[in-house]
């Protein structure tokens, strides 16, 4: 007998990552190759986007998806978020050239709030939520603080792409396939403040620090280019990623909802419970693992003096983005 269909609403899905995004969960990337899917797309009540949203819809159709059990095209959020077991939150505006994602801010973060208070009133008991729209760890905490009857423990925001960027540099450097890079922590905050761990992170299953010998670039180049890549992206493409953000939210999907394989880790956004002394509440990235349901922090992995440092530097602008939206009325 075929399975019940997960059902997932998807913001923003005219946009540009929705492009990218929602043909993969058609196809099974994020659930499986025996999981029928019902897509219930979000966009704004605005003419064009609309519009757009038809053309895509016109285009699921006519990949004749077998997995796609229904395709719902909405711009009301309540009828959009309905009955969904997973709420992919990427609908907002993207940064320009010379913007921080904080700049942001002002402009995103009251979208937040309508649509936790919407997920809260109308999802299923079930339902998980992971954040794309920039800023994404603050942006989320706003929804999840408008959307109270949801467990915390329900609630993400992306830092995979920064995952993933900073496992192709390592791998670059040290010669090896991305494959090859494991434990690969992102914390903090998706921004230039984040501080990808090469500490902790393996190569071949061994310190990557056996591997990479050249501490300068592990301590400068390698950073900043992880945390600047999506400004470089925005300058050499005029507009921020799309489909490596839609890679890391499938990415995402699918490492919350199976086993993480031995003794490796991911990095996503989550709500702080005080592990590694983050202040309580905040939307933090650490080091996860799941049994593809349930998931935890991992705890003890090494902190030095240098990773420290760069972890409060991110705690802080967490902090500073937290009190902005707070004055703004936002939580
Ligand atoms: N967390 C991450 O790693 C990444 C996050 N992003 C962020 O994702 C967001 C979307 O990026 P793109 O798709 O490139 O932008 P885009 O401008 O191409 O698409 C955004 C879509 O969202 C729609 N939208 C805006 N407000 C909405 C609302 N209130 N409800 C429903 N739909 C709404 C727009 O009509 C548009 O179709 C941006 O905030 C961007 O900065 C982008 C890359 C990586
Ligand atoms: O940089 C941006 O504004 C888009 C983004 O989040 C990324 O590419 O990481």
């Amino acid at each position: 007998m075929s399975k019940a269909p997960i059902t997932v609403a998807v913001t923003g899905a005219a946009g540009q990552i929705g492009y990218s995004l929602l043909f993969r969960i058609a196809s099974g990337a994020l659930f499986g190759a025996d999981q029928p899917v019902n897509l219930r797309l979000i966009e704004r009540n605005d003419e064009k986007a609309m519009k757009g949203l038809t053309g895509v819809c016109m285009e699921l159709d006519d990949c004749a998806f077998p997995l796609l059990n229904s395709v719902h095209p909405t711009c009301d959020i309540d009828d959009g978020f309905t009955g969904v077991n997973w709420a992919l939150l990427v609908g907002s505006v993207p940064r320009g050239p010379g913007m921080e994602r904080k700049d942001l801010l002002s402009i995103n973060g009251k979208i937040f709030t309508g649509q936790g208070q919407a997920i809260e009133k109308n999802a299923a008991s079930d339902v998980r939520v992971l954040v794309v729209g920039n800023p994404c760890n603050t942006n989320c905490l706003i929804a999840m603080n408008s959307a109270k009857s949801i467990p915390t423990d329900r609630w993400f925001a992306m830092t995979r792409l920064d995952e993933n960027r900073a496992k192709s540099q390592l791998a670059a450097k040290a010669g090896v396939h991305s494959t090859a890079v494991t434990n690969m922590t992102i914390w903090g905050n998706h921004s230039a403040t984040q501080y990808p761990d090469f500490f902790n992170a393996k190569i071949n299953g061994k310190p990557a620090t056996d591997s990479i010998s050249d501490t300068e670039w592990l301590q400068g180049p390698f950073i900043s280019t992880v945390q600047k890549r999506g400004a470089a992206i925005i300058e050499a493409r005029g507009l921020s990623s799309a489909a490596s953000a839609a890679n890391a939210a499938c990415d995402t999907v699918y490492s919350l909802t199976r086993p993480t394989p031995a003794s490796d880790w991911t990095s996503v956004a989550v709500c702080s419970d005080g592990s590694y002394g983050i202040e309580k509440g905040l939307m933090f990235s650490f080091p996860i693992r799941t049994d593809g349901s349930k998931w935890e922090i991992v705890q003890d992995v090494p902190v030095n003096e240098f990773s420290q440092a760069k972890i409060k530097a991110t705690e802080d602008e967490l902090k500073e983005e937290r009190a902005a939206v707070t004055e703004l009325g936002l939580i």
